[in-house]
């Protein structure tokens, strides 16, 4: 369904990711790790082409139902970003306006990709947030963000990110900003919404607890270069690169000293 064939990005002269492979099924959850800097969000915004400057694509494809979108018209590739590929990201204040309900903000997303009444968006919205096991919607919508927990802010950015039924969501550090108990609750959500919509997820994180607890298939990456592609059981249990070896037996344990 999606595949990123030798993607290389650079910032100026500067080549941060280097000739990056990997393929999605449909309804697949793969998860890339990697330490900070090693080129995770810079490869995630590469694939939706929203690179900060001076980032640009020098090589590669990234094919989706065999179309690269990399020769796409940007008015196209916006088309599809918001209907079949969605993004969701660190912090939930980027999808969600403080100035809006956030019933609005899902109304508008909705909007901008087809027809619907408010009235239709509202009864959409909540079913949505059902299906995710968020209670009380009718509040949350009728709500501003700063009147929500970090934790439920990003719930609602992940219902606002799949209004559209994407069939392939980009989601770069989703937990990370949230405390220990709140990161399980976003981790069923996006559980949920495989579960419920079939969607295929590309989670980046550092947290090797994270990815263990979603991902089907797992990707690291050190310095721009994907070292290590395989099974979450292959690759958390048995790694074989000596830099993911690294990487699990950093992971604390209970009661390990
Ligand atoms: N706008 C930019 N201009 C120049 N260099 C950048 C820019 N953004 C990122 N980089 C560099 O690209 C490399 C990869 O950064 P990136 O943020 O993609 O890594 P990451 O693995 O996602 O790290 P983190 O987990 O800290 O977000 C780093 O060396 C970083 O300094």
């Amino acid at each position: 369904m999606f595949e990123v064939d030798g993607l290389q990005i650079t910032y100026g002269k500067t080549e941060v990711v280097h000739r990056v492979s990997f393929g999605v099924k449909p309804g697949e959850i793969i998860g890339i790790v990697g330490e900070s800097g090693s080129g995770k969000s810079t490869m995630l915004k590469g694939i939706l082409g929203i690179l900060d400057n001076p980032g640009q694509v020098t090589g590669g494809q990234i094919r989706y139902e065999g179309t690269d979108l990399l020769g796409l018209p940007r008015d196209r590739l916006r088309q599809l970003c918001g209907n079949e590929l969605a993004m969701l990201s660190q912090h939930p204040e980027l999808s969600l306006d403080p100035l809006w309900k956030t019933g609005k903000t899902y109304y508008e997303t909705v909007r901008a990709h087809r027809k619907i009444t408010k009235g239709q968006a509202e009864r959409e919205a909540v079913e949505i947030m059902r299906l995710l096991r968020l209670e009380n919607p009718e509040r949350i919508l009728n709500s501003y963000p700063f009147e929500l927990s970090g934790g439920m802010c990003q719930r609602v950015a992940l219902a606002i990110a799949i209004a559209n039924r994407p069939r392939l969501l980009l989601a770069d550090e989703p937990t990370s900003a949230l405390d220990v108990t709140v990161q399980k609750q976003v981790i069923d959500t996006m559980l949920d919404l495989r579960k419920q919509f079939g969607t295929a997820i590309v989670i980046v994180s550092h947290n090797m607890g994270v990815i263990a607890a979603m991902a089907d298939k797992v990707g690291v990456m050190k310095k721009g270069e994907l070292v290590e592609w395989g099974s979450r059981e292959q690759v958390l249990y048995h790694p074989e690169h000596p830099y993911t070896q690294k990487l699990i037996k950093a992971i604390p344990r209970m009661g390990r000293r």
